[in-house]
Order: structure tokens, then sequence, then C-alpha cells
């Protein structure tokens, strides 16, 4: 699937200003590829994602599906099928009713009908549910058969918009790494919305970026995690996010005093006798698989992420330097990435 230089403006009501969704969105993705969209609210995710369902009008650019441009083909011609946040189950049917809803598959012989619903059902494990009607269900069973539904129609592309967003995190779990299996297996083309970074890093072949309707950065989860292109992925990206500190603090040694900030990912800092940050320990969080020290310094708040075996400071005043093998990335005024150092 592929956006080319699509733009998607929602007029402003009220006397309110326009809305730019997309501004020039240019993304393209190989078929069997588990694309995630990701980004802060607003910055266009779910109209990229309906831009290619066909239920948003583009007002300039193209969206293509399986190399053909689909423009100007209807939603309903498009060989695409959408999972959305609210799941839209119809409540009074049962769970194979739903499964089977669409005209194409009501018109296939009955046996064969019951074949395909066998087949999904086993897929997502809906053996046992399919006399029950939603309503008789979990969130993370209402879940499942929602991709069914969308499975069964066994799209070009599989278009998910936060469908996880509503389950607890046990449940999302266990959905995260159902969706990947299956689109492993099927080797279905998916794109993925989602604000969860998490989700992203987990799921994605790729990761993609949007900031205010256009694409910050596109790659694999390690190299956006790594390489990130600007201080906004960097700082997106991670929980805790990167440290964004003037590029003045000599956390790297003798680096290039060019940068305008320099970033350190909270698991490259160590606390050291006489290191170049210096702080305050404000705060530890023990989160069981990690520790992390939230520490007050001249500029700003840096978190530092530790092990829990590994022994905290003793005095509340700390000084902090790079860890063995740790990266600094440095940023120039705009936020562009000119390089990283050490790692
Ligand atoms: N129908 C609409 N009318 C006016 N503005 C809209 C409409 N739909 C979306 N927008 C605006 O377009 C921008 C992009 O919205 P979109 O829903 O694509 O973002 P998103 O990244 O999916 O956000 P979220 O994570 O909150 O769902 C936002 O500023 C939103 O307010």
């Amino acid at each position: 699937m592929a956006w080319h230089d699509v733009r998607r403006v929602h007029p402003g009501r009220r006397g309110r200003p326009d809305v730019v969704a997309l501004d020039g969105l240019t993304l393209e993705g190989p078929p069997g590829e588990l694309l995630v969209l990701v980004g802060p609210s607003g910055s266009g995710k779910s109209t990229a994602l309906r831009a290619l369902a066909g239920i948003e009008t583009l007002d300039a650019g193209s969206v293509h599906i399986d190399g053909a441009d689909v423009s100007a083909v209807a939603a309903h011609e498009r060989d695409v099928a959408m999972v959305f946040q609210d799941l839209a189950l119809f409540p009074h049917m049962t769970v194979a009713d739903n499964v089977l809803f669409g005209a194409s598959l009501r018109r296939l012989p009955e046996a064969e009908q019951r074949t395909v619903l066998a087949d999904v059902a086993e897929q997502l494990d809906l053996q046992d549910l399919l006399d029950r009607r939603p309503s008789e269900l979990s969130g993370g069973q209402q879940q499942r058969v929602a991709l069914a539904r969308a499975l069964v129609r066994k799209p070009a592309v599989f278009l998910l918009d936060e469908p996880l967003s509503n389950l607890d995190a046990r449940l999302r779990l266990d959905a995260r790494t159902r969706i990947v299996a299956l689109q492993r297996r099927l080797g279905i083309t998916m794109v993925h919305v989602t604000h969860d970074q998490t989700e992203a890093m987990t799921m994605g072949d790729r990761i993609a970026v949007l900031r205010d309707g256009r694409l910050e950065q596109v790659g694999t989860p390690r190299e956006v995690y790594d390489e990130p292109a600007t201080s906004f992925v960097a700082s997106f990206l991670g929980m805790p996010p990167m440290n964004l500190l003037p590029g003045s603090v000599p956390l790297a040694g003798a680096v290039p005093p060019d940068a305008a900030t320099v970033g350190v990912r909270p698991e490259d800092l160590v606390f050291v006798d006489d290191g170049p940050l210096a702080g305050r320990v404000l705060q530890v969080e023990d989160l069981g698989s990690e520790v992390v020290v939230l520490v007050d310094t001249d500029h700003g708040i840096v978190h530092v992420r530790r092990g829990v075996r590994e022994p905290l400071p003793s005095t509340s005043s700390v000084t902090l330097g790079l860890a063995p093998g740790g990266r600094v990335h440095r940023f120039d005024a705009d936020g562009l990435r000119l390089s990283t150092v050490g790692g």
C-alpha cells in the first residue's frame, strides 16, 4: 500500500481555522508488511488509514493498493477491511452471523460458509463462542470477533484503527501477540494505528512516525529507536522518553560543539563520581523489572533507568555520566539528528 503526497484539510467550522489533517503524506510499504502508524493525538494517523480505506476524501495526492491507484475507487470496491476502536459488532446477531455478515460471504454455499467460519474461528479461538451474542462476550473476545469478521473477507490490506485501546493491559498483550502471529502466518498486509509506543515497537515490521500530518520517520523499530531522525521521534519513542539536554552538556566527552541539543536514553546514563551532569535525586520509581530514577538537574528532570540489582546512589546529590557503550545523539536547532556518538 502507498500514500503519495496525500493532503486532507478539514474545513474549520463556526469561524475556526481549517485543520490540515494530512499535509503531503508520502509513505509506502511492501505487500505482506505489518506497518504501524504512530504519533501523538491529532497527527493524522486515523485520517491516513481512512484515506486508504476510501472513507476520507483526498484534497490532493493518491493512495495505492497492490500497486494500483485506488484514489477514485469507491470504499466498498477497495480490497480492504478495517477494524475500528469501537469494533462495531451487531448486538442482535450471534458471533457466527457477525463474522459472516457481508453479502459476498452470504452468497457462498452454506457448506462453504461453514468451512470459512470454522477456519477463522480456529485461528482466533472463537470455536466455543459462535452462538453467543456480543453482550455475552468479554472485551477481548469481542475484539477477536471483530478481527475475524475482517479476516474472512481476505482483504489485500487489513486496517486496524486502535482496536486494542479498550482492552486492559493483559488482554492487550494477548491480542497483540495474536494479531502479529496471524499476520505472520497469513502473510497479510496490515496497517495498524496506535498511539501506544510499546505496541508500535513490538508489533511493527516497520514503524511510521507521524507528526502534524507528515511523515517524520519510517524504519524498523530498532532503527527508529536507535537512530531517530529527529528529536521529536527521539522523545516520542521510549518510556521514559529520551532525555534532551542543551548541546553544551559534555556527555560524550569532546564532541563537535555544533549541536543545539543532545539526547541520551535513560538506560545510557549511569551514576558516576564527578560526571558531567550534576543533580539531585527527586524520586526512585521501582517498576519491578527496572528502576527509574528522576534526577533534578540545571537542565530539567533527567530520567535514569537502572537494573534492579544495581546499587542506587547513597546520597541525594549525584552526578551522571554516559554508561559504557551508551550513545549520545546530537540534534541541530531544527531538531534534525546530526550524528550519534558512542554505542
Ligand atoms: N471530520 C473532521 N472534521 C474536522 N477536523 C477533523 C476531522 N477529522 C479529523 N480532524 C482533525 O484532523 C487532525 C487529524 O486527526 P486524526 O484523527 O487523523 O488524528 P490521529 O493521529 O488519528 O489522532 P488520535 O490519536 O487522537 O485518534 C486532528 O487535528 C483532528 O482534530
